[in-house]
């Protein structure tokens, strides 16, 4: 059962979903959107809110219905809390249990002492009144078993202790963080699991971990699990701003004034954004205009309060209760709408004005994409937006804030979508709810294997360990091993009896790891980090942690090559605690494992430690009986078997015959292949299987689903790959930047700055770290150091920093060769120092809000007015001789009459050679100029300038 969303809800309650997006938001919840799906508890509060101020319809709908059955799942409601970000903070602040963590949950056939039956403990309803993080649930952090009850005990013992024991003999204090843990969920861009890890005590307060760096274990436990990236966080903030506060619009625009009409309404006071701003809700009625200094712009000013009247009566002061009855206007009425809607021509073109009709664009779009949405012609547009000071072609893509004020003036709210959500409204057009899937799932939920990635430094071993491993398949011994390479595989142990599966990516390494991750993909529950006794810890081990951490993945330690003369693998203990991960013999929850991979010594140990930190940290558990969703792992073209890809099935079951959606590849799966080169006709989740019968070759960490027919497969293929030619054009996207960290945070997109630390020393990247980790910020904001090290910047920082948002700091280091072309396509920002309070004072004043861009005036080139023509139409045409430089159309001017400046900020508003408008004038030729001035002589002097930033020092 699909969840409510909030336009679906707004309109149960007969109001509009801005009025309840802000209700939500001042209560606390986090929704981003009116599309964003409510949480039952959610739901029912707004409505109660609606009902105790005007009662209404509210109960008896399909909805309370959900919220009888709807306490969240164990371990969050992971998918949801995925993809929509903050959304569904509502219910779940309250740090809860995230998992049943002991393997009794997941495999109910095992014996567990007193923990026989599933412990699913239920969220409260009203849990989402409780924004605080408490300790009411903490009974089941205390009962979280402890891997290390395993190593090396007797499997009684170690069962029972593993199912019911504290780790460290006493309870834990406090609860962990419930965070949706998006672990395996390829649809998710980001991630929510708290770590299981760290110091294992309590995590209160919205900014843990924030400035413990230096004390083993702190800084990364502490690290929001679910501050991290979309997950609910405790002590969320409540009732951001919305955006659209202080955003420009259109009015902001210079010359905007300049093509008021005759008849435009009078400009509103105050206000924010034109059109979309408040005012006309709350009733603004006709006239009230446009937002802050919008002298009556174009079309602009409040088309839903100024165009008060059409649609239904209560419409006339505004659009309330209008929506409801659109449905039943007359002929007559329609057709005066209509008319009413069409502007006024603008710049000479006429265009329909939208209602305040909420319309999707995806990222990247073009004025062609939008004509395309609201029916009218391309040109007008690029018209249009000419008029609201911007130039643009009608193919060319354009960014949110164009849109936003674009939309404004046209009476539309123009919503840009992220491609997550474009994917997901994608397929809701093929009715493919993906949340609502995962959320029917809870009842049918079964245990699956966890999926492991092996990292580590360069020649500590992954390669030859990952080979052990696969000729440790203990229960399958007739293949001998496994022979061919798809990409994972996966291997059975028999722990106490017990045959259980291991699914390992065979390919080893964080790169190929965060390159997922970068495409959105979330396939590894547990990272095993090698590291080679007889070396240590490296600059790769320490970024294949920061990798882990970030995504949030637990890491199990496999010190390698104890074979070795020299080895010595309490070193590496101790050195690892360091960078936060505590051996369990040193009080910390980390299990390490000495292994040989050569030799093939601890193999079946080290497997045992995945397994009890996965029954310990995870809920690893997903429906297998349902349509299959995964991830693509690798892909290939082969020339026998035309595109094969190597799919990891995450949940549901994929079958031969099945017609399945990879990224925009399709197909119908012909044939399904193991690792052992044996065709396999079901897989259940967490099976890698290669799959035959694709009709183009998908990328690795393409998400896969099986769609309900052929052709569902090849529209919603079709449509993904126009939708990711459109994304390509906007590839210039910008993510955070120091500078605009500021409004963004306003804005609520983000309250944490990561950073990514570079150095050319590893003394200088610690104490640049350690300084900033210093910064005293307020609680408003967090910083996060995610990664750091020493060299050159790479693509992984990028890939990295293109996740999690972060910013790099380089310190006299370079981008890597195309690393840096790499980051200005991904938008990421690098900063460069060589002074490291250079940086410090940058970092804090932007984290301050600060650091606003220095711009300076630089001088395009001035033009001498020989001649003043009047025109009824234009006002006064200087006729001009360009004395210096260019004059462009649109930049700005000031005039200058014998040395004084007479008027400024004025704007070459139109620029004609002949008869012809053209963009610019170069120095020796003569054009006719309009300033919007009136009072201009033969003689002055026209000069121009822009506004450039200016690099700082
Ligand atoms: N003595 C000993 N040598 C090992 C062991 N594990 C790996 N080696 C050797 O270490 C070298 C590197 O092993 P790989 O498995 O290729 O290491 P890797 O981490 O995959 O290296 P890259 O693929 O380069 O990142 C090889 O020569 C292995 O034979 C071990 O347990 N004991």
């Amino acid at each position: 059962m699909a969840k409510l969303r909030v336009h679906e809800l707004a309109k149960e309650l007969g109001i509009t979903s801005k009025d309840l997006l802000t209700y939500l938001r001042s209560s606390g919840e986090f929704v981003k959107a009116s599309s964003s799906a409510l949480e039952p508890p959610v739901v029912r509060s707004a409505r109660e809110h609606y009902q105790s101020v005007s009662p209404r319809k509210a109960e008896g709908t399909a909805d309370a219905r959900k919220q009888g059955s709807g306490p969240a799942r164990p371990g969050g409601a992971r998918s949801s809390g995925q993809r929509s970000g903050g959304d569904h903070t509502g219910p779940h602040p309250t740090p809860g249990p995230r998992a049943p963590r002991s393997g009794s949950a997941q495999e109910p056939a095992r014996s567990h002492g007193g923990h026989e039956a599933p412990h699913r403990p239920e969220h409260s309803s009203t849990t989402h009144a409780a924004p605080h993080p408490g300790p009411s649930q903490s009974e089941h952090q205390g009962s979280r078993p402890a891997p290390s009850a395993r190593s090396g005990h007797g499997a009684g013992q170690g069962r029972q202790e593993h199912s019911g024991a504290p780790r460290q003999g006493a309870p834990r204090p406090g609860p962990r963080p419930a965070g949706p843990r998006p672990g395996n969920n390829p649809y998710a861009s980001s991630q929510g699991m708290p770590r299981p890890g760290g110091s294992g005590g309590p995590r209160p307060g919205p900014r843990p971990g924030a400035r413990h760096q230096g004390q083993p274990g702190s800084e990364r436990s502490g690290r929001p699990g679910a501050a991290g990236s979309g997950g609910p966080r405790p002590g969320a903030r409540p009732g951001r701003p919305g955006p659209g506060g202080n955003r420009p619009n259109p009015g902001m625009m210079p010359g905007h004034a300049n093509f008021a009409r005759p008849g435009d309404r009078p400009a509103r006071p105050g206000g924010g954004r034109g059109g979309r701003g408040g005012g006309p809700r709350t009733g603004g009625g006709p006239g009230t205009g446009v937002g802050t200094g919008a002298p009556a712009g174009g079309f602009g000013g409040g088309p839903r309060g100024g165009r008060g009247g059409r649609g239904s009566t209560p419409g006339a002061f505004g659009r309330g209760g209008g929506r409801s009855q659109r449905g039943r206007k007359s002929k007559r009425a329609k057709r005066q709408e209509f008319e009413q809607q069409s502007a006024p021509t603008i710049g000479g073109v006429s265009i329909p004005r939208g209602n305040g009709q909420e319309i999707h664009i995806r990222q990247g779009a073009s004025l062609a994409d939008l004509a395309d949405k609201i029916n009218v012609n391309p040109a007008a547009l690029v018209t249009v937006l000419f008029h609201l000071g911007e130039m643009a072609t009608a193919t060319q893509s354009l960014d949110q804030d164009t849109f936003e004020a674009l939309g404004a003036e046209l009476g539309y709210d123009l919503k840009v979508v992220s491609p997550e959500d474009e994917d997901r409204e994608l397929l809701e057009s093929f009715d493919i709810d993906l949340e609502a899937e995962e959320a029917d799932d809870e009842e049918h939920l079964k245990a699956r294997p966890p999926v492991v990635t092996v990292m580590g430094h360069v020649d500590h071993g992954k390669t030859k360990l990952l080979d052990a491993i696969r000729h440790t398949d203990v229960v399958d011994t007739e293949h001998g091993g496994i022979t061919q390479h798809i990409g994972a595989y996966q291997v059975r142990v028999d722990v106490d009896g017990q045959d259980r599966a291991i699914t390992f990516i065979d390919t080893p390494g964080h790169e190929a790891f965060t390159a997922m991750r970068a495409r959105g993909a979330q396939v590894t529950d547990i990272a095993v980090l090698v590291v080679a006794a007889d070396d240590g810890v490296m600059p790769q081990t320490v970024e294949a942690i920061n990798h882990a951490q970030a995504a949030d993945v637990p890491i199990v330690v496999a010190v390698n090559k104890i074979d070795k003369e020299g080895a010595n693998p309490q070193k590496i203990r101790s050195q690892l605690t360091e960078y936060g991960l505590v051996a369990e013999e040193y009080g910390g929850d980390v299990m390490f494992v000495d292994v040989s991979a050569k030799q093939r010594i601890g193999i079946k140990e080290l497997l045992e430690a995945v397994l009890l930190t996965a029954d310990a940290a995870l809920d690893l558990r997903a429906n297998p009986d349902t349509d299959a969703r995964g991830v693509a792992i690798e892909a290939n073209l082969d020339r026998g078997r035309g595109a094969v890809a190597t799919m990891l099935v995450q949940r549901g079951t994929l079958h031969v015959g099945d017609a399945v959606v990879v990224g925009s590849a399709h197909g119908r799966v012909r044939a399904m292949f193991d690792e052992y080169g044996k065709e396999v006709p079901a897989a259940l989740p967490s099976r890698p299987v290669q799959v035959i019968g694709l009709t183009s070759v998908p990328r690795a960490g393409d998400s896969f689903l099986v769609a309900s027919d052929d052709r569902t497969a090849r529209q919603i293929a079709d449509k993904r790959e126009a939708a990711e030619r459109a994304a390509l054009l906007a590839k210039r996207r910008k993510r955070v930047s120091l500078e605009d960290f500021d409004k963004v945070l306003k804005e609520g997109e983000v309250d944490t700055l990561n950073l990514i630390i570079k150095g050319d020393v590893s003394g200088a990247v610690e104490a640049l770290e350690d300084s900033l980790l210093r910064i005293d910020v307020g609680d408003e904001v967090q910083l996060r150091i995610i990664h750091r090290g020493v060299g050159a910047i790479t693509q992984n920082d990028v890939n990295l920093a293109t996740v999690d948002n972060a910013v790099i700091i380089a310190f006299n280091v370079r981008p890597a060769e195309r690393v840096a072309e790499l980051a200005e396509s991904e938008g990421v920002e690098i900063k460069y120092y060589n002074v490291i309070y250079a940086a410090i004072d940058d970092v804090e004043a932007a984290l301050k809000g600060m650091l606003k861009p220095i711009y300076e005036e630089v001088a395009l080139g001035s033009a001498e007015i020989r001649q003043v023509f009047h025109s009824g139409k234009f006002g006064n045409i200087a006729g001009s001789l360009v004395r210096s430089g260019v004059i462009r159309r649109g930049a700005k001017a000031r005039l200058v009459r014998d040395g004084v400046v007479v008027a400024d900020n004025l704007e070459i508003q139109s620029l004609r050679r002949e008869k012809d408008d053209v963009t610019e004038v170069r120095e020796g030729y003569e054009c006719g100029i309009t300033l919007g001035y009136k009072d201009i002589a033969e003689g002055d002097v026209v000069e121009t300038w822009e506004m450039r930033e200016k690099a700082r020092d």
